[in-house]
């Protein structure tokens, strides 16, 4: 199987996961990015099964529209059951990095209101140590430079995304070169750099589960 069919597969795995509870007042979490985009595709199929989503990024919530499912503000939503989103990086402790697709932020938001974050990734995004994929970071445009010199003080090397507006409006930093130890404390530190929104780090909320597409099969891992 190719990298694209391995996203099919566990975008397939996690509907399978979720569908025989899906419940006509059900509302869904749906993340960004290739591997989700087959996940609504999937879901759409059950449609008529459950209320409606509340989406990460824009484009998301433009396919789902497409497909007919309603989309929800969040701030209506009490509650979302799950949130299904897939990932650049995971490690054995379903630490993430995200914002690949820069929509990091809504992201975070989205799997902090979930009971459950269930990861749908192929294969190569399992690594031993994150921090070889650079970090998403999410950064209020006047402090651009701050930040920038701050991240370079926790030792990386970060590079303005260009041409890249978040649907917040504002910009992405791609850290390089982060010795990642412990993902929760660097999680942390960035958070604290003034005119940072959030980063693409996900320790102190990490994925409940892990569907990996592997050519062996899908494999369902949980936090170590
Ligand atoms: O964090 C993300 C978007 O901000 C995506 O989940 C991440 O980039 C993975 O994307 P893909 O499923 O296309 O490999």
């Amino acid at each position: 199987m190719n990298q694209d069919e391995l996203k099919q597969a566990v975008a397939q795995a996690a509907l399978e996961q979720i569908v025989d509870q899906l419940e006509e007042d059900s509302i869904v979490g749906i993340g960004t990015g290739s591997t989700a985009n087959y996940f609504i595709d999937a879901l759409a199929a059950y449609k008529d099964r459950f209320d409606g989503a509340v989406a990460s990024s824009k484009a998301s919530a433009e396919r789902l529209k497409g497909h007919g499912i309603p989309v929800y503000d969040l701030n209506v939503v009490s509650e979302i059951k799950w949130y299904i989103d897939g990932a650049d990086e995971a490690n054995e402790h379903l630490h993430l990095i995200k914002g690949g697709g820069a929509a990091l932020t809504r992201e975070k938001i989205v799997a902090a209101v979930a009971e459950q974050f269930i990861c749908i990734a192929d294969e190569s995004k399992l690594v031993g140590k994150l921090g070889t994929f650079p970090l998403p970071v999410e950064v209020i445009p006047m402090a651009r430079s701050y930040v920038a010199r701050e991240l370079v003080k926790l030792g990386g090397d970060p590079v303005y995304r260009e041409d890249t507006v978040t649907d917040n409006g504002n910009i992405i930093l791609d850290v390089w070169n982060l010795d990642i130890g412990s993902a929760v404390q660097l999680e942390e530190a960035i958070n604290q750099i003034v005119g940072v929104v959030t980063n693409g780090l996900f320790a102190r909320r990490p994925a409940d589960i892990l569907l990996l597409g592997t050519q062996a099969g899908v494999k369902t891992l949980k936090a170590k």
